[in-house]
């Protein structure tokens, strides 16, 4: 990228644990100043790739460079450069908050002010209670504010909202976009979509340790292949003809017992009026854009969110159309 300094820079990186392919020929160019979101299945080999970034751990192929400095060789001047936060903190127990931030803020030449920082990630209120006694939610915001008390000019932010609450998980979005507005670049692990399709510029689908798509969100979003999807569910079986001859409708199928027509245009309201002028009865009418799971479904074959699909019914599929 002529023109554009790069802030992080992984080309080919291999890791195996054992017998276990982490990350698979991992390659990333990302220009300072970026939000970049990994986005993938639990196991797609999301952290062991930002710790390959971070110099937390030694690739087995592959070399990193991030701000120009190498991730290994030069990992005591790039601490100075670089804020992490990782999923697992192991800070100290009986330590306060006040003085976990301080403590860390010692470690760097010229770190942010400890009580606006506290403030920042909402913490004020327990910034005399030890980190044992703090609830996960509050862990975690500490960790953020560990990650960015040295004014990094990276950051690396895994699963920076996990176990949140909506409004901490706002001010933390926030916290994110006035990094952006700094100057900061930003490497962003995520199994949330919401949060990677608002905050970040570009994303790298992973699945399996490898990089099966990396576009803007919209981009990746277009590889879903359809713009609109509609689902309801109906008292009877659903002629799937009628479905099909509609303006718009790209491709009709059933779902766990609900009716799925994906296509583009103003598909809800076209599905709607055919569905009333014949007669069909449905209710739970839904209809939603194309998202980055459906572009992850269209890539690989399966949904983002293991936890949530893996369970669903595909048994009943065939009862709702004819
Ligand atoms: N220290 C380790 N020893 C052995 N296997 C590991 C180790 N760390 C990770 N793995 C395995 O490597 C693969 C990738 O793990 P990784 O934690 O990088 O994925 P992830 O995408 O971050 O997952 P999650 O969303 O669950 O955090 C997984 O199969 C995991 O079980």
């Amino acid at each position: 990228m002529p023109g554009t300094s790069l802030a992080v820079e992984a080309d080919g990186l291999h890791k195996r644990y054992r017998s276990k392919v982490a990350v698979d020929e991992v390659s990333l160019s990302i220009p300072a100043g970026e939000i970049f979101g990994i986005l993938g299945r639990n196991g797609a080999g999301k952290t062991t790739t930002v710790e390959l970034v971070a110099g937390l751990r030694r690739p087995d192929r592959g070399t990193v460079r991030v701000l120009g400095l190498d991730a290994q060789r030069d990992r005591a001047r790039l601490r100075q450069l670089l804020g992490v936060q990782l999923q697992e903190s192991h800070l100290h127990a009986a330590l306060t908050v006040a003085e976990l931030v301080r403590l860390y803020g010692t470690f760097y030449r010229d770190p942010l002010d400890s009580g606006e920082l506290i403030e920042s990630v909402g913490l004020t209120g327990s910034r005399d209670v030890r980190f044992q006694n703090l609830s996960g939610g509050q862990q975690q915001r500490l960790s953020i504010a560990l990650a960015l008390v040295g004014r990094p000019r990276v950051v690396i932010l895994d699963e920076l909202t996990t176990g949140l609450d909506p409004e901490a998980r706002r001010q933390m979005w926030s916290t994110v976009e006035s990094l952006r507005d700094d100057g900061v670049t930003v490497l962003l692990v995520s199994h949330a979509m919401e949060e990677v399709e608002r905050l970040c510029d570009r994303v790298a689908l992973l699945d399996a340790g490898r990089v099966v798509a990396l576009d803007s969100p919209s981009g990746l979003v277009r590889r879903a292949g359809f713009a609109q999807r509609v689902t309801f569910l109906a008292a009877e079986p659903v002629p799937k003809r009628l479905l099909e001859g509609l303006d718009g409708v790209e491709r009709v199928r059933a779902d766990g017992g609900r009716v799925v027509v994906e296509g583009r245009g103003d598909l809800l309201q076209v599905v709607s009026v055919a569905l009333v002028r014949a007669g069909i009865v449905v209710t739970e009418t839904r209809g939603e854009h194309a998202t980055l799971d459906d572009a992850f479904v269209a890539l690989t074959g399966r949904h983002l969110d293991n936890e949530r699909h893996d369970h669903e019914r595909q048994d009943d599929d065939k009862e709702a159309l004819r």
